[in-house]
């Protein structure tokens, strides 16, 4: 068995916090949009702009600054405001957000996905709070629906009902997620060196025993995957003057 010999960063004594902590936004925007079928999604529009414009303009007056991951070969949709970094990406979406990490020395980092436009400023604030109390925190939503364990008989091409899951206390997790960077960091490093892979950031650092917050999230924060999304999301955002997230 391989010992890891990472050490996790010693907490900032409360007494020692910045009165005015410095926040980044990260966006990982590196995916190459499989499901949707449009190529990659932080090009993909929404009510005439870009999913990546979305994003970086519900984050950008919350933070010191915004670093996107952007697929290699892809330049900033013309729609993306001023001021924005980008890096290229990598193979995976953690991959992506550990490059991400490597381009900012914010003491805080707020992660969220390209692919989910709606973001409001009360979702941002909600994280920006639950960051500072508890180092790690992540927007989730309490399931709504029937959950089921499916099994899928490939001769047949059809998912057969195993079991149900009982729902109570299962959340469907969303972004964005916030971390005190060096936190994640050494979530990230200690992943990478025993191999281990999560579809999100806060998985790495519950992995480490931290605790993660849960901040309630927003139906409207859905991350659009499928054709369906799309036209929920398109739906959503409606004609420009009537716009409020
Ligand atoms: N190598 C990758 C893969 C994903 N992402 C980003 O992670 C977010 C969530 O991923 P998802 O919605 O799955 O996007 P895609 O990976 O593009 O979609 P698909 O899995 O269908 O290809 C997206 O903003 C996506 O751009 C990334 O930065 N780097
Ligand atoms: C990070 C995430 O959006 C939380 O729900 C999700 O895990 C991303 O998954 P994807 O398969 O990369 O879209």
């Amino acid at each position: 068995m391989t010992r890891l010999t990472l050490t996790v960063p010693s907490l900032s004594p409360i007494n020692s916090q910045p009165s005015t902590p410095s926040y980044a936004a990260l966006i990982p925007a590196a995916g190459s949009g499989t499901r949707l079928g449009k190529g990659p999604k932080a090009a993909v529009t929404v009510g005439g702009r870009s999913l990546l414009a979305w994003a970086t303009e519900a984050l950008a007056p919350h933070v010191a600054e915004v670093v996107v991951a952007l697929p290699g070969g892809l330049s900033l949709p013309a729609d993306v405001p001023a001021g924005v970094r980008t890096i290229t990406g990598g193979a995976t979406r953690q991959d992506s957000v550990r490059l991400l990490l490597e381009a900012t020395h914010a003491e805080y980092v707020l992660i969220h996905d390209a692919a989910r436009p709606f973001l409001s400023a009360e979702i941002v604030q909600a994280m920006q709070a639950a960051v500072l109390r508890s180092e790690a925190a992540t927007v989730a939503l309490p399931v709504a629906d029937s959950l089921v364990l499916g099994d899928v008989n490939t001769e047949q091409a059809r998912a057969f009902w195993v079991q149900g899951v009982a729902r109570e206390n299962l959340w469907a997790i969303q972004t964005p997620q916030g971390f005190r960077r060096e936190l994640l960091q050494y979530a990230h490093a200690y992943a990478a060196a025993e191999g281990f892979a999560a579809t999100d950031d806060a998985g790495l650092v519950a992995r480490l025993g931290h605790t993660v917050e849960l901040v309630e999230g927003d139906a409207r924060l859905f991350k659009v995957t499928r054709a369906g999304d799309l036209a929920l999301a398109e739906a959503f955002a409606g004609p420009s003057e009537s716009r409020k997230v």
